[in-house]
């Protein structure tokens, strides 16, 4: 997977990739940070593209089967034109720039998911390279010039492998709320990311299933106290309810924005200031009601021998997710914070939208 990392650090520098898919070629780049498809489609010599996820186009109001689907360019497409396709948030597109639009083929579906993993908008700018830019490109492969991945690796760049963290440093750190706390840090192959298990008290001592908590980074949340959601509270207080519990441990996981990143909810919330809900903020900007997966957390608890588990949570996909990776879930204990005017849209849409238990602390609320 090498190649592949060093991809993605080429797409967030807004530079082209090749995919290759048996013979096919296609040039890929980010849409984000690009100003023009000039430069695409002379290299590759062939007219550009721009590959939207099924998210994205039913946003716009196009239903899909196929997870992405591309669409033919203008030679002269704009900048303005260019986001108005990706990301604006405004109802239905104008026909004439959605004609021609197709399923998405191998490389286009690799070059959507580079762009996820990268942290970026899902939305790639392609070209498939032409019979006479070939000998060019071949060039530049050779040199170093331009990185070539195959398709199915870059769509598998979004997957973990089992066994795949790295353990790689630990400290005790005492927590106002959990004096007795160890910090222990993994990294994922990449390096990209980095999660943390807060392991509270001793692991030996206790008995039955490990009282545990995913929280997944919110950096506005967590860190400054944003009031537009729950997260730094939850974060708190269940650091306050390991501890009551005897111990056991919070995995601290870098998945910021449900997956998506920090730059994309920072976008996804000014389109909630628009009126969208956070669900459909997502989906306007491309993503999935939920983008994140569980794989790091299964890997870290497994390295931790932790098996059987009581989770500390109100969402319903992190105990799948669990149960899925061969842990056992043997119960769930709520985790509130408190509902304010500020985050009762939120949690009302977390409750409504993706299945969350908040019924009864929004019934509290509204009583
Ligand atoms: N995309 C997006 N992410 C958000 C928004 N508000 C908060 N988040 C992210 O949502 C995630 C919430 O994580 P958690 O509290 O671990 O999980 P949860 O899905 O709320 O489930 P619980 O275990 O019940 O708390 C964090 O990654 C936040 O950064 C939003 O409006 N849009
Ligand atoms: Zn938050």
């Amino acid at each position: 997977m090498y190649q592949i990392e060093r991809a993605i650090f080429d797409i967030r520098r807004g530079l082209p990739v090749v995919i290759s898919s048996g013979e096919q070629r296609l040039l890929v780049q980010a849409l984000e940070g690009c100003r023009s498809v000039d430069t695409l489609a002379r290299l590759a010599g062939a007219r550009p593209a721009l590959v939207l996820t099924r998210h994205r186009l039913e946003a716009m109001g196009l239903s899909l089967t196929a997870d992405a689907a591309c669409l033919p360019l203008a030679e002269q497409v704009s900048e303005s034109e260019l986001h108005q396709l990706a990301v604006a948030h405004s109802g239905s597109q104008p026909s004439a720039l959605l004609s021609g639009l197709k399923p998405a083929g191998a490389a286009e579906r690799g070059a959507v998911a580079l762009m996820r993993r990268a942290l970026l908008i899902p939305a790639a700018l392609t070209a498939v390279v032409s019979d006479e830019a070939q000998s060019d490109i071949a060039e530049q492969i050779a040199q170093g010039r331009l990185l070539e991945v195959k398709a199915d690796e870059a769509q598998k760049c979004l997957a973990g492998a089992p066994g795949m963290l790295k353990r790689v440093s630990e400290a005790n750190i005492p927590l106002e709320d959990a004096p007795n706390s160890r910090f222990v840090l993994f990294r994922e192959p990449d390096g990209l990311r980095e999660h943390v298990a807060v392991v509270i008290g001793q692991l030996d001592s206790l008995e039955g299933p490990v009282p545990l908590r995913l929280h997944s980074a919110c950096l506005t949340g967590d860190l400054f106290g944003s009031l537009r959601c729950d997260c730094g509270e939850q974060l708190r207080n269940a650091v306050a309810d390991i501890q009551a519990m005897g111990g056991g441990v919070l995995l601290y996981l870098a998945q910021e924005g449900r997956g998506i990143g920090l730059a994309n909810k920072l976008r996804a919330y000014t389109l909630q200031d628009s009126g969208l809900d956070t669900v459909d903020a997502d989906q306007v900007l491309g993503f999935g009601d939920d983008e994140r997966q569980y794989a790091v957390a299964v890997d870290m608890l497994n390295a931790l021998s932790i098996d059987q588990v009581q989770l500390l949570t109100n969402n319903p996909l992190k105990m799948s997710a669990l149960r899925e990776g061969g842990i056992e879930v043997v119960s769930r204990q709520a985790l509130y914070g408190s509902v304010t005017d500020h985050n009762h849209r939120y949690l009302s849409a977390k409750a409504n939208r993706a299945g969350h238990f908040l019924d009864e602390v929004l019934e509290t609320r509204s009583r």
